[in-house]
Protein backbone atom coordinates (compact mmCIF):
# COMPACT_ATOMS: atom_id res chain seq x y z
CA UNK A 1 0.00 0.00 0.00
CA UNK A 2 1.28 3.44 -0.61
CA UNK A 3 2.09 6.17 1.67
CA UNK A 4 -0.49 8.16 0.36
CA UNK A 5 -3.37 5.75 0.66
CA UNK A 6 -5.57 6.38 4.18
CA UNK A 7 -5.43 4.06 6.66
CA UNK A 8 -8.81 4.46 8.56
CA UNK A 9 -11.63 5.98 7.67
CA UNK A 10 -10.67 9.51 9.57
CA UNK A 11 -8.34 9.98 6.58
CA UNK A 12 -10.42 8.99 4.14
CA UNK A 13 -10.78 12.88 3.15
CA UNK A 14 -6.96 12.74 2.79
CA UNK A 15 -5.59 15.06 0.86
CA UNK A 16 -8.47 17.48 1.98
CA UNK A 17 -8.65 19.18 5.56
CA UNK A 18 -11.39 20.88 4.44
CA UNK A 19 -14.89 20.80 2.82
CA UNK A 20 -16.16 24.29 1.90
CA UNK A 21 -20.08 24.21 1.39
CA UNK A 22 -20.12 27.22 -1.24
CA UNK A 23 -23.53 28.59 -1.89
CA UNK A 24 -25.01 31.40 -3.46
CA UNK A 25 -26.33 33.24 -0.67
CA UNK A 26 -29.27 35.27 -0.22
CA UNK A 27 -30.90 38.29 1.86
CA UNK A 28 -31.46 37.64 5.73
CA UNK A 29 -33.57 41.20 6.40
CA UNK A 30 -35.24 43.51 4.52
CA UNK A 31 -32.35 46.12 4.37
CA UNK A 32 -29.98 43.39 2.86
CA UNK A 33 -32.21 42.96 -0.37
CA UNK A 34 -30.75 45.97 -2.30
CA UNK A 35 -27.16 45.37 -1.12
CA UNK A 36 -27.61 41.85 -2.28
CA UNK A 37 -29.07 42.20 -5.66
CA UNK A 38 -26.38 44.48 -6.47
CA UNK A 39 -23.59 42.15 -5.52
CA UNK A 40 -25.85 39.45 -7.69
CA UNK A 41 -26.07 42.19 -10.80
CA UNK A 42 -22.91 43.59 -10.75
CA UNK A 43 -21.45 44.26 -14.70
CA UNK A 44 -24.85 42.26 -15.79
CA UNK A 45 -27.10 43.95 -17.83
CA UNK A 46 -30.30 43.55 -15.81
CA UNK A 47 -32.79 45.86 -16.78
CA UNK A 48 -34.02 47.98 -13.72
CA UNK A 49 -37.49 46.76 -13.66
CA UNK A 50 -36.56 43.33 -13.15
CA UNK A 51 -34.59 44.12 -10.32
CA UNK A 52 -37.57 46.13 -9.01
CA UNK A 53 -39.63 43.12 -9.20
CA UNK A 54 -37.05 40.71 -8.11
CA UNK A 55 -36.83 43.42 -4.99
CA UNK A 56 -40.46 42.48 -4.29
CA UNK A 57 -40.24 38.66 -4.75
CA UNK A 58 -37.87 39.21 -1.59
CA UNK A 59 -40.10 41.93 0.15
CA UNK A 60 -43.05 39.49 -0.19
CA UNK A 61 -41.48 37.06 2.05
CA UNK A 62 -40.31 39.62 4.45
CA UNK A 63 -37.06 40.34 3.11
CA UNK A 64 -35.66 37.27 3.86
CA UNK A 65 -34.49 34.45 1.92
CA UNK A 66 -35.09 30.72 2.89
CA UNK A 67 -31.60 29.77 1.29
CA UNK A 68 -29.43 30.57 4.16
CA UNK A 69 -31.42 28.33 6.89
CA UNK A 70 -31.37 25.90 3.97
CA UNK A 71 -27.34 25.87 3.61
CA UNK A 72 -27.18 25.68 7.41
CA UNK A 73 -29.49 22.41 6.91
CA UNK A 74 -27.29 20.99 4.53
CA UNK A 75 -24.35 21.67 6.53
CA UNK A 76 -25.44 19.93 9.51
CA UNK A 77 -26.49 17.15 7.31
CA UNK A 78 -23.22 16.71 6.02
CA UNK A 79 -21.53 16.88 9.22
CA UNK A 80 -24.14 14.22 10.35
CA UNK A 81 -23.42 11.92 7.66
CA UNK A 82 -19.56 12.63 8.02
CA UNK A 83 -19.42 12.27 11.94
CA UNK A 84 -21.08 8.75 10.99
CA UNK A 85 -18.73 7.71 8.44
CA UNK A 86 -15.99 8.53 10.78
CA UNK A 87 -14.92 11.31 8.55
CA UNK A 88 -12.71 13.82 10.28
CA UNK A 89 -13.35 16.63 8.32
CA UNK A 90 -14.51 20.40 9.28
CA UNK A 91 -16.90 21.84 7.09
CA UNK A 92 -16.78 25.95 6.22
CA UNK A 93 -19.70 27.06 4.64
CA UNK A 94 -19.33 30.67 2.27
CA UNK A 95 -21.53 31.96 -0.04
CA UNK A 96 -20.90 34.26 -3.60
CA UNK A 97 -23.67 37.38 -2.81
CA UNK A 98 -24.29 37.23 1.21
CA UNK A 99 -22.32 36.85 4.00
CA UNK A 100 -20.64 34.69 4.91
CA UNK A 101 -18.86 35.59 2.10
CA UNK A 102 -16.42 33.26 0.07
CA UNK A 103 -13.52 35.78 2.29
CA UNK A 104 -15.07 35.16 5.42
CA UNK A 105 -15.10 31.55 4.60
CA UNK A 106 -11.14 31.62 3.31
CA UNK A 107 -10.68 33.63 6.83
CA UNK A 108 -12.55 30.71 8.58
CA UNK A 109 -10.28 28.05 6.80
CA UNK A 110 -7.08 29.87 7.54
CA UNK A 111 -8.30 29.95 11.43
CA UNK A 112 -8.59 26.35 11.14
CA UNK A 113 -5.35 25.47 9.38
CA UNK A 114 -6.68 23.95 6.56
CA UNK A 115 -4.48 23.83 4.32
CA UNK A 116 -6.30 22.23 1.08
CA UNK A 117 -9.81 22.35 0.83
CA UNK A 118 -12.44 20.58 -1.41
CA UNK A 119 -15.36 22.80 -2.83
CA UNK A 120 -19.00 21.65 -2.98
CA UNK A 121 -20.79 24.09 -5.25
CA UNK A 122 -24.80 23.81 -4.12
CA UNK A 123 -25.39 24.07 -8.01
CA UNK A 124 -25.96 20.25 -9.86
CA UNK A 125 -25.41 21.46 -13.22
CA UNK A 126 -22.51 22.96 -14.81
CA UNK A 127 -23.44 25.94 -16.95
CA UNK A 128 -21.33 29.87 -15.97
CA UNK A 129 -23.71 30.48 -13.16
CA UNK A 130 -23.50 26.94 -11.88
CA UNK A 131 -19.81 26.44 -12.39
CA UNK A 132 -17.05 29.14 -13.77
CA UNK A 133 -18.22 31.59 -11.84
CA UNK A 134 -17.74 29.96 -8.27
CA UNK A 135 -13.96 29.69 -9.66
CA UNK A 136 -13.60 32.66 -10.66
CA UNK A 137 -15.12 34.35 -7.75
CA UNK A 138 -12.52 31.95 -6.03
CA UNK A 139 -9.90 32.89 -7.80
CA UNK A 140 -10.33 36.95 -7.29
CA UNK A 141 -11.33 36.25 -3.46
CA UNK A 142 -7.54 35.04 -3.57
CA UNK A 143 -6.22 37.84 -5.35
CA UNK A 144 -8.22 40.48 -3.79
CA UNK A 145 -6.42 38.74 -0.34
CA UNK A 146 -2.58 39.14 -2.31
CA UNK A 147 -3.11 34.73 -2.03
CA UNK A 148 -3.19 34.36 -5.66
CA UNK A 149 0.33 33.61 -7.52
CA UNK A 150 0.99 34.38 -11.44
CA UNK A 151 1.46 30.51 -11.74
CA UNK A 152 -2.11 29.73 -9.90
CA UNK A 153 -0.30 28.82 -6.82
CA UNK A 154 -2.61 30.10 -3.20
CA UNK A 155 -2.92 30.35 0.24
CA UNK A 156 -5.20 27.84 0.73
CA UNK A 157 -5.47 25.65 -2.14
CA UNK A 158 -8.92 24.23 -3.79
CA UNK A 159 -10.15 21.76 -5.32
CA UNK A 160 -13.46 21.32 -6.61
CA UNK A 161 -16.65 18.41 -6.51
CA UNK A 162 -17.63 17.45 -10.14
CA UNK A 163 -21.15 18.78 -11.27
CA UNK A 164 -23.16 16.24 -9.98
CA UNK A 165 -26.62 16.40 -12.00
CA UNK A 166 -25.79 12.66 -13.17
CA UNK A 167 -24.72 11.12 -9.55
CA UNK A 168 -27.25 8.37 -8.60
CA UNK A 169 -27.38 10.12 -4.92
CA UNK A 170 -29.26 13.23 -6.48
CA UNK A 171 -31.31 11.13 -9.05
CA UNK A 172 -32.12 8.83 -5.96
CA UNK A 173 -33.59 12.05 -4.03
CA UNK A 174 -35.20 13.41 -6.97
CA UNK A 175 -37.20 10.23 -7.45
CA UNK A 176 -38.25 10.19 -3.82
CA UNK A 177 -39.19 13.60 -4.08
CA UNK A 178 -41.35 13.21 -7.31
CA UNK A 179 -42.95 9.77 -5.71
CA UNK A 180 -44.38 11.62 -2.73
CA UNK A 181 -45.48 14.60 -4.82
CA UNK A 182 -47.68 11.76 -7.13
CA UNK A 183 -49.08 10.96 -3.84
CA UNK A 184 -49.78 14.00 -2.43
CA UNK A 185 -51.59 14.99 -5.99
CA UNK A 186 -53.60 12.10 -5.66
CA UNK A 187 -54.54 13.26 -1.81
CA UNK A 188 -55.58 16.59 -3.62
CA UNK A 189 -57.79 14.86 -5.76
CA UNK A 190 -55.69 14.25 -9.26
CA UNK A 191 -55.03 11.71 -11.42
CA UNK A 192 -51.79 10.44 -11.20
CA UNK A 193 -51.72 8.08 -14.58
CA UNK A 194 -53.13 10.96 -16.66
CA UNK A 195 -50.45 13.54 -15.22
CA UNK A 196 -47.65 15.17 -16.88
CA UNK A 197 -44.50 15.51 -15.09
CA UNK A 198 -42.38 18.87 -15.64
CA UNK A 199 -39.24 19.40 -14.80
CA UNK A 200 -38.22 22.77 -13.98
CA UNK A 201 -34.65 24.78 -13.53
CA UNK A 202 -33.47 27.79 -14.07
CA UNK A 203 -33.44 29.20 -17.40
CA UNK A 204 -30.37 30.79 -18.81
CA UNK A 205 -29.27 33.37 -21.73
CA UNK A 206 -28.82 31.14 -24.90
CA UNK A 207 -25.50 32.07 -25.06
CA UNK A 208 -24.05 30.76 -21.96
CA UNK A 209 -26.21 27.73 -22.62
CA UNK A 210 -24.19 27.39 -25.95
CA UNK A 211 -20.83 28.49 -23.93
CA UNK A 212 -21.65 25.74 -21.20
CA UNK A 213 -20.73 22.33 -24.21
CA UNK A 214 -17.12 21.81 -23.91
CA UNK A 215 -16.53 18.11 -24.76
CA UNK A 216 -19.66 17.35 -22.35
CA UNK A 217 -23.16 17.88 -23.05
CA UNK A 218 -24.62 21.16 -22.38
CA UNK A 219 -26.81 22.77 -19.89
CA UNK A 220 -29.94 21.93 -20.68
CA UNK A 221 -29.11 18.32 -21.92
CA UNK A 222 -27.64 17.83 -18.45
CA UNK A 223 -31.38 18.31 -17.43
CA UNK A 224 -32.47 16.23 -19.77
CA UNK A 225 -30.31 13.44 -19.01
CA UNK A 226 -31.35 13.20 -15.62
CA UNK A 227 -35.20 14.07 -16.22
CA UNK A 228 -35.28 10.82 -18.43
CA UNK A 229 -33.47 8.77 -15.31
CA UNK A 230 -36.09 10.11 -12.73
CA UNK A 231 -39.41 9.73 -14.96
CA UNK A 232 -37.85 6.55 -15.92
CA UNK A 233 -37.49 5.33 -12.29
CA UNK A 234 -40.82 7.11 -10.66
CA UNK A 235 -42.94 5.45 -14.09
CA UNK A 236 -41.18 1.84 -12.76
CA UNK A 237 -42.09 2.74 -8.70
CA UNK A 238 -45.62 4.25 -9.83
CA UNK A 239 -46.41 1.07 -12.14
CA UNK A 240 -47.75 3.43 -15.25
CA UNK A 241 -46.39 5.61 -17.84
CA UNK A 242 -44.73 8.94 -16.57
CA UNK A 243 -44.76 11.71 -19.49
CA UNK A 244 -42.82 14.76 -18.69
CA UNK A 245 -41.29 17.87 -20.07
CA UNK A 246 -38.30 20.04 -19.20
CA UNK A 247 -39.58 23.89 -18.51
CA UNK A 248 -37.68 27.01 -17.33
CA UNK A 249 -38.22 29.87 -14.31
CA UNK A 250 -37.04 33.14 -13.48
CA UNK A 251 -35.64 34.35 -16.30
CA UNK A 252 -33.82 37.91 -16.29
CA UNK A 253 -32.03 39.82 -18.99
CA UNK A 254 -33.40 42.43 -21.77
CA UNK A 255 -36.70 41.01 -23.72
CA UNK A 256 -34.56 41.19 -26.77
CA UNK A 257 -31.89 38.63 -25.17
CA UNK A 258 -33.00 35.04 -26.04
CA UNK A 259 -33.09 32.92 -22.45
CA UNK A 260 -33.92 29.20 -22.71
CA UNK A 261 -37.38 28.22 -22.92
CA UNK A 262 -40.50 27.10 -22.82
CA UNK A 263 -41.25 29.26 -19.28
CA UNK A 264 -43.06 27.01 -17.09
CA UNK A 265 -46.09 29.60 -17.00
CA UNK A 266 -46.40 29.51 -20.73
CA UNK A 267 -45.90 25.71 -20.68
CA UNK A 268 -49.07 25.35 -18.61
CA UNK A 269 -50.82 27.70 -20.80
CA UNK A 270 -49.93 24.66 -23.39
CA UNK A 271 -50.36 21.57 -21.39
CA UNK A 272 -53.91 23.34 -20.30
CA UNK A 273 -55.00 24.10 -23.87
CA UNK A 274 -53.87 20.31 -24.43
CA UNK A 275 -56.48 18.61 -22.57
CA UNK A 276 -53.91 17.91 -19.33
CA UNK A 277 -55.54 18.32 -16.01
CA UNK A 278 -52.80 17.32 -13.75
CA UNK A 279 -49.74 18.16 -13.20
CA UNK A 280 -46.55 17.66 -10.82
CA UNK A 281 -43.92 20.47 -11.26
CA UNK A 282 -40.30 19.21 -10.28
CA UNK A 283 -37.41 21.91 -9.58
CA UNK A 284 -34.73 19.37 -10.29
CA UNK A 285 -32.68 22.19 -11.35
CA UNK A 286 -32.05 23.67 -7.62
CA UNK A 287 -31.15 21.71 -4.52
CA UNK A 288 -33.50 23.54 -1.64
CA UNK A 289 -36.55 25.44 -2.12
CA UNK A 290 -35.09 28.97 -2.09
CA UNK A 291 -36.62 31.84 -3.66
CA UNK A 292 -36.43 30.93 -6.83
CA UNK A 293 -38.61 27.99 -5.76
CA UNK A 294 -40.50 29.50 -2.81
CA UNK A 295 -41.45 32.79 -4.99
CA UNK A 296 -41.37 31.51 -8.74
CA UNK A 297 -43.18 27.98 -8.72
CA UNK A 298 -45.16 28.39 -5.58
CA UNK A 299 -46.45 31.73 -5.87
CA UNK A 300 -46.45 32.61 -9.51
CA UNK A 301 -46.43 28.96 -11.50
CA UNK A 302 -48.97 27.46 -9.46
CA UNK A 303 -51.51 30.28 -9.85
CA UNK A 304 -51.13 30.06 -13.25
CA UNK A 305 -52.19 26.41 -13.01
CA UNK A 306 -54.74 27.50 -10.11
CA UNK A 307 -55.98 29.91 -13.49
CA UNK A 308 -56.03 27.27 -15.71
CA UNK A 309 -58.18 25.10 -13.64
CA UNK A 310 -55.56 22.21 -13.15
CA UNK A 311 -54.69 20.08 -10.46
CA UNK A 312 -51.38 21.14 -9.65
CA UNK A 313 -48.00 20.03 -7.11
CA UNK A 314 -44.48 21.22 -6.34
CA UNK A 315 -42.27 18.12 -5.70
CA UNK A 316 -39.73 19.00 -3.32
CA UNK A 317 -35.80 19.69 -3.91
CA UNK A 318 -33.35 17.43 -2.56
CA UNK A 319 -32.53 19.38 0.15
CA UNK A 320 -31.42 17.46 3.42
CA UNK A 321 -33.28 14.28 1.94
CA UNK A 322 -30.24 11.30 2.64
CA UNK A 323 -29.74 9.95 -0.77
CA UNK A 324 -28.54 13.01 -1.34
CA UNK A 325 -26.80 14.03 1.85
CA UNK A 326 -24.77 10.03 1.51
CA UNK A 327 -24.02 10.86 -2.17
CA UNK A 328 -22.15 13.74 -1.80
CA UNK A 329 -20.08 12.67 0.91
CA UNK A 330 -19.55 9.32 -2.06
CA UNK A 331 -18.57 12.73 -4.26
CA UNK A 332 -16.24 13.84 -1.78
CA UNK A 333 -14.51 10.71 -0.90
CA UNK A 334 -14.59 10.15 -5.10
CA UNK A 335 -12.64 13.88 -4.94
CA UNK A 336 -9.69 12.82 -2.70
CA UNK A 337 -9.12 9.26 -4.19
CA UNK A 338 -8.81 11.63 -7.44
CA UNK A 339 -6.34 13.70 -5.54
CA UNK A 340 -4.38 10.82 -4.31
CA UNK A 341 -4.10 9.44 -7.76
CA UNK A 342 -6.00 6.40 -7.02
CA UNK A 343 -8.11 4.51 -9.90
CA UNK A 344 -11.85 5.16 -8.43
CA UNK A 345 -15.13 4.55 -10.44
CA UNK A 346 -16.84 7.87 -10.98
CA UNK A 347 -20.50 7.15 -10.34
CA UNK A 348 -23.39 8.08 -12.89
CA UNK A 349 -27.08 7.60 -13.99
CA UNK A 350 -28.09 8.50 -17.58
CA UNK A 351 -26.17 8.64 -20.70
CA UNK A 352 -23.82 11.07 -19.98
CA UNK A 353 -20.19 10.56 -18.64
CA UNK A 354 -19.34 11.98 -15.45
CA UNK A 355 -18.53 16.17 -15.22
CA UNK A 356 -14.85 16.49 -15.28
CA UNK A 357 -13.53 17.34 -11.29
CA UNK A 358 -10.70 19.69 -13.02
CA UNK A 359 -12.01 21.77 -15.46
CA UNK A 360 -10.43 22.40 -18.47
CA UNK A 361 -9.67 25.79 -20.24
CA UNK A 362 -12.62 27.62 -21.19
CA UNK A 363 -15.32 25.31 -19.33
CA UNK A 364 -18.59 26.96 -19.05
CA UNK A 365 -17.73 30.79 -20.42
CA UNK A 366 -20.25 33.01 -19.70
CA UNK A 367 -20.68 33.83 -23.58
CA UNK A 368 -19.98 31.42 -26.29
CA UNK A 369 -16.23 32.35 -27.68
CA UNK A 370 -15.24 35.05 -25.13
CA UNK A 371 -12.43 34.09 -22.88
CA UNK A 372 -13.73 36.10 -19.40
CA UNK A 373 -10.55 37.28 -18.85
CA UNK A 374 -11.03 36.17 -15.48
CA UNK A 375 -8.75 33.96 -13.09
CA UNK A 376 -10.63 31.04 -11.97
CA UNK A 377 -9.47 28.41 -9.72
CA UNK A 378 -9.94 24.31 -9.95
CA UNK A 379 -9.08 24.03 -13.80
CA UNK A 380 -6.08 23.40 -15.88
CA UNK A 381 -6.21 27.13 -17.05
CA UNK A 382 -2.90 29.47 -15.67
CA UNK A 383 -3.11 33.29 -15.65
CA UNK A 384 0.16 34.95 -15.83
C1 LIG B 1 -28.42 28.57 -13.45
C2 LIG B 1 -28.79 29.42 -12.26
C3 LIG B 1 -29.06 28.97 -10.98
C4 LIG B 1 -29.14 27.53 -10.52
C5 LIG B 1 -27.85 27.05 -10.02
C6 LIG B 1 -27.54 27.54 -8.64
O1 LIG B 1 -28.32 27.26 -7.72
O2 LIG B 1 -26.51 28.22 -8.48
C7 LIG B 1 -29.33 30.12 -10.17
C8 LIG B 1 -29.62 30.09 -8.80
C9 LIG B 1 -30.00 31.17 -8.01
N1 LIG B 1 -30.28 32.43 -8.42
C10 LIG B 1 -30.62 33.17 -7.33
C11 LIG B 1 -30.96 34.53 -7.36
C12 LIG B 1 -30.79 35.37 -8.45
N2 LIG B 1 -30.33 35.03 -9.68
C13 LIG B 1 -30.29 36.14 -10.51
C14 LIG B 1 -29.87 36.21 -11.83
C15 LIG B 1 -29.45 35.12 -12.63
N3 LIG B 1 -29.41 33.79 -12.25
C16 LIG B 1 -28.91 33.05 -13.33
C17 LIG B 1 -28.73 31.67 -13.35
C18 LIG B 1 -28.90 30.84 -12.24
N4 LIG B 1 -29.23 31.24 -10.95
C19 LIG B 1 -28.64 33.96 -14.39
C20 LIG B 1 -28.08 33.57 -15.73
C21 LIG B 1 -28.98 35.24 -13.96
C22 LIG B 1 -28.84 36.54 -14.72
C23 LIG B 1 -27.65 37.28 -14.24
C24 LIG B 1 -26.39 36.57 -14.59
O3 LIG B 1 -26.13 36.43 -15.78
O4 LIG B 1 -25.67 36.14 -13.68
C25 LIG B 1 -30.76 37.26 -9.73
C26 LIG B 1 -30.85 38.70 -10.24
C27 LIG B 1 -32.24 39.11 -10.48
C28 LIG B 1 -32.91 38.21 -11.53
O5 LIG B 1 -32.57 38.43 -12.67
O6 LIG B 1 -33.68 37.33 -11.15
C29 LIG B 1 -31.08 36.76 -8.45
C30 LIG B 1 -31.63 37.56 -7.31
C31 LIG B 1 -30.57 32.35 -6.16
C32 LIG B 1 -30.84 32.81 -4.72
C33 LIG B 1 -32.25 32.50 -4.36
C34 LIG B 1 -32.58 32.95 -2.97
O7 LIG B 1 -32.22 34.09 -2.59
O8 LIG B 1 -33.22 32.19 -2.23
C35 LIG B 1 -30.17 31.12 -6.58
C36 LIG B 1 -29.92 29.89 -5.75
FE1 LIG C 1 -30.10 33.02 -10.45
Amino acid sequence: MSATIPQSAAQAAAPYDALLLYSFGGPNRPEDVVPFLRNVTAGKGIPDERLEEVGEHYYGFGGKSPINEQNLALKAALEAELAARGIDLPVVWGNRNWEPYTNDAVDELEKIGAKRAVALVTSAFSSYSGCRQYREDLAVTLEKRGQLGADGSTGVQFDKIRSYFNHPGFAEANVDAVVDAYTELAAAGGDGAAARLVFVTHSIPETMEAASRISHATYSQQHLDLARVVAGRVAERLGHEVPWDLAYCSRSGPPSQPWLEPDVNDHLEALAADSVRDVVLSPIGFVSDHMEVAYDLDTEALATAKDLGLTAVRAGTVGTREPFVRGLVDLLLERAALARDEDVAEATVGELPPFRSVCAPNCCLRRDGEPSGVPALCGTEVYA
